[in-house]
């Protein structure tokens, strides 16, 4: 009998309820994890672009901005994608040929075609904003000025981006923007924390912008900007001396050293041995020393160099006039200025002077600066000359009087003191991104940065999809343990069927 019974071992588990659960439950994780994995895959990232061309005094560039094109709702970070330097010198340069202003910005126009995928082309805004190059051409030639524009915003045209105006920006626009890079770049202003100011030194103006700590904005209201950014309130101190920067402040130094008309003038700013003949017309035509012009002068001198830093800082300081202050502190020029707070970014010709100089790193004291540019302006041109074979000779005799100018600067004039003197930092670039005003000025134009703080999701896309996976799991097990009065009983002993 035995032998015709077939004997079979019954697994309990196998009744069609338990089976049917378990099938559900692996399809429902699986497909959990499925749209977890599918929601988290790498997609391809998606740009959009911004042009912004910065008309200085000494030459003209283009940067060109990025950032994810599916969060210029204020989250995505944007960076510089690419910068051309305009070859030639600044559009006020052609005050008596506009059109060439214009034509000077096709080569670097032509990269940012290159550069900007053409889909874009026609969404991507471009800007132009002059500095104070043209604010010098307007005050002298407000004629010539218009006409530079024209012909300016005439080429800018011709490309088929979204062309949004090309204007001359204020002094305290550039100080104001130049801290937003600053501060946006070192996501300062997003996290809330103590934001850096901003020192800026062109060719014709410089700035300087900070966040006093105790600050009467009504003192003088000229030198305030508020912003409310990322949800926090920002009182900004600015200004922007015109004609203080690096070439316009050493023709009023070459003004006034040649004031009485003279033939030849030995000058402690430049090197021991150097000489070259200027034309007295060509130093003195600029608004910021016209007035100076000696009136029996003969057509040239000789510019003779006798390196003496300090004889060089006392011509520099005769550029400040700090007799006058109508407010409770000054810094030259009758101008107001709060005490200084927290850490600096120095930049632009901060930069180039100091980096040349090798006198970038913030922990040489300020006396260790001094006594380097004083060794540096003694030592004898012809030296100077072998040893910076690659350097443009313009710029190489101007190194002493620039570094003499930007100690006495920011000593004599902002009143850094050797302590506060170690929280400049010279830098030339944030994060890949050049310091300046023109990410400032885009994200402005662009409303990139948001009043208030966004309302972002309590987790991050990943963290949400794991979590759901995990509690999904557990609702699982917690469903199969619930069964448990219908769950088959074990026996050891194998079921004759
Ligand atoms: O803001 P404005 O005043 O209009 O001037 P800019 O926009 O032309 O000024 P930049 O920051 O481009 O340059 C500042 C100055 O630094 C000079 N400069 C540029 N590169 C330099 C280098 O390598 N060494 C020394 N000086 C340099 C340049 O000629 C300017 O006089």
């Amino acid at each position: 009998m035995s032998a015709q019974r077939e004997m079979k071992e019954k697994n309990p588990w196998h009744t069609p309820l338990t089976i049917i659960i378990t099938v559900i439950g692996v399809i429902a994780i699986v497909a959990l994890v499925t749209v977890a994995v599918l929601q988290n895959r790498p997609v391809p990232q998606k740009y959009k672009y911004g042009i912004v061309l910065d008309a200085g005094s000494s030459h003209t560039a283009l940067y060109i901005y990025e950032w994810p094109a599916e969060k210029d709702n204020n989250t995505g970070r944007v960076e510089q994608k690419h910068s051309c330097k305009v070859k030639g010198k600044g559009i006020s340069s052609y005050a008596a040929e506009p059109e060439k202003a214009g034509m000077s910005l096709t080569e670097c126009m032509r990269e940012a075609e290159m550069q900007v995928p053409s889909r874009r082309h026609q969404e991507t805004p471009l800007y132009l904003g002059a500095t104070a190059g043209m604010r010098l051409l307007n005050i002298e030639n407000r004629e010539a000025s218009d006409k530079v524009f024209e012909a300016v915003e005439k080429a800018l045209q011709g490309f088929p981006f979204s062309y949004q105006g090309a204007r001359i920006l204020s002094g305290q626009e550039e100080g104001a923007f130049g801290w937003v890079t600053v501060n946006y770049l070192d996501d300062r202003l997003k996290q809330g924390l103590e934001t850096t100011g901003a020192l800026d030194l062109g060719g014709a103006s410089t700035q300087i912008s900070f966040v006093p700590h105790e600050y009467d904005i009504s003192e003088s209201p000229s030198n305030s900007v508020a912003f409310r950014l990322y949800g926090n309130d920002y009182n900004l101190y600015t200004h922007s001396f015109l004609c203080y920067g690096k070439d316009q402040v050493l023709r009023m130094a070459l003004a006034h050293q040649t004031r009485s008309g003279p033939v030849t003038m030995s000058d402690p700013c430049f090197h021991p041995g150097y000489s070259v003949t200027r034309n007295y017309n060509a130093l003195y035509d600029s608004p910021c020393v016209s007035e100076r012009k000696p009136k029996e002068a003969p057509l040239n001198f000789t510019h003779t160099g006798v390196g003496n830093f300090f004889r060089c800082q006392e011509v520099v300081k005769t550029l400040f006039n700090f007799t006058s202050c109508k407010y409770s502190r000054c810094s030259f020029n009758g101008i107001f200025q709060p005490p200084l707070q927290g850490s600096f970014g120095a930049f632009s010709a901060y930069y180039f002077v100091m980096n040349f100089l090798n006198l970038t790193d913030s922990s040489i004291p300020l006396e260790t600066v001094k006594a380097n540019l004083a060794n540096y302006c003694g030592t004898p041109w012809n030296q100077i000359k072998q040893q910076h074979p690659e350097v443009k000779e313009k710029y190489l005799a101007e190194y002493c009087f620039s570094g003499t100018y930007i100690v006495t600067l920011l000593t004599e004039g902002y009143n850094f003191t050797k302590e506060t003197f170690s929280k400049i930092k010279f830098i030339k670039e944030i994060k890949g991104s050049d310091a300046g005003w023109t990410l400032g000025y885009m994200l402005n134009l662009t409303n990139m940065i948001p009043a208030e703080a966004p309302d972002s999701p309590p987790l991050p896309h990943a963290g949400y999809v794991s979590i759901v996976t995990v509690i999904a799991l557990l609702l699982f097990i917690l469903f199969i343990l619930s069964l448990r009065p219908i769950w088959p009983k074990c026996s050891k002993k194998p079921q004759i069927v």
